[in-house]
């Protein structure tokens, strides 16, 4: 397969994620088998992992979307989060799965978790493809992890710079002159 111009090296092929998304289902459906649960994903980021993930867990549950936003067009994060689009399904007492493309400060999650249990839910947990651990500001450990990664910014698979490369199969490293 061609790899896009702006585009390092390959961290995660199709045939790797596709491997991650499978363990992470059966994970899943382990864990949430007795339970009514919403999964939540982030968008946009999540809207190709999610896509994947939802299919492979072979179980009952409701999905549903919010937009929270902390980037801009940058590389780092504001720190100041936005809940551009709510929900639109109510969250009281339900058990609540958030589905992320990537954790790096974890203020887009400890946002968006608090918010929820404000609203009632019943427990709230995350999923997350793709975990940047050395880059934390607030302290936060995904329930479910399917790879950590070095710190480099990445791209593809619903993951953005400034808006491009969200359709890319893969995920890959953004070449740095693409951003410095
Ligand atoms: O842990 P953090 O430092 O908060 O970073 C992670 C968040 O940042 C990105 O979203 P972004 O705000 O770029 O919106 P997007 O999903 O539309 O790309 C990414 O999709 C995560 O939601
Ligand atoms: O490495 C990244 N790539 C894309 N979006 C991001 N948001 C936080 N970190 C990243
Ligand atoms: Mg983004």
């Amino acid at each position: 397969m061609m790899l896009h111009k702006d585009v390092e090296s390959v961290l995660l092929s199709q045939e790797k994620l596709e491997k991650i998304v499978k363990s992470l289902a059966k994970q899943i459906e382990k864990d949430y088998n007795d339970k009514e649960f919403m999964m939540v994903g982030l968008l946009k980021g999540s809207v190709a992992f999610m896509a994947d993930l939802m299919k492979r867990v072979n179980l009952d549950f409701s999905i549903d979307f919010m937009v929270a936003s902390s980037y801009g067009s940058g590389t780092e994060s504001s720190g100041r989060v936005k809940i551009v689009s709510d929900l639109t399904l109510p969250v009281q007492g339900k058990d609540v799965l958030v589905v992320e493309d990537i954790i790096d400060s974890g203020n887009t999650l400890n946002f968006v978790m608090n918010y929820l249990m404000t609203k009632g839910a019943n427990s709230v947990k995350v999923c997350t493809l793709c975990d940047k651990p050395s880059r934390r500001k607030v302290p936060l450990v995904p329930d479910y992890c399917g790879a950590e990664i070095p710190d480099e910014f990445i791209v593809g698979y619903g993951l953005d710079y400034a808006e491009k490369y969200r359709n890319l199969p893969y995920i890959g490293i953004l070449k740095r002159s693409v951003y410095e």
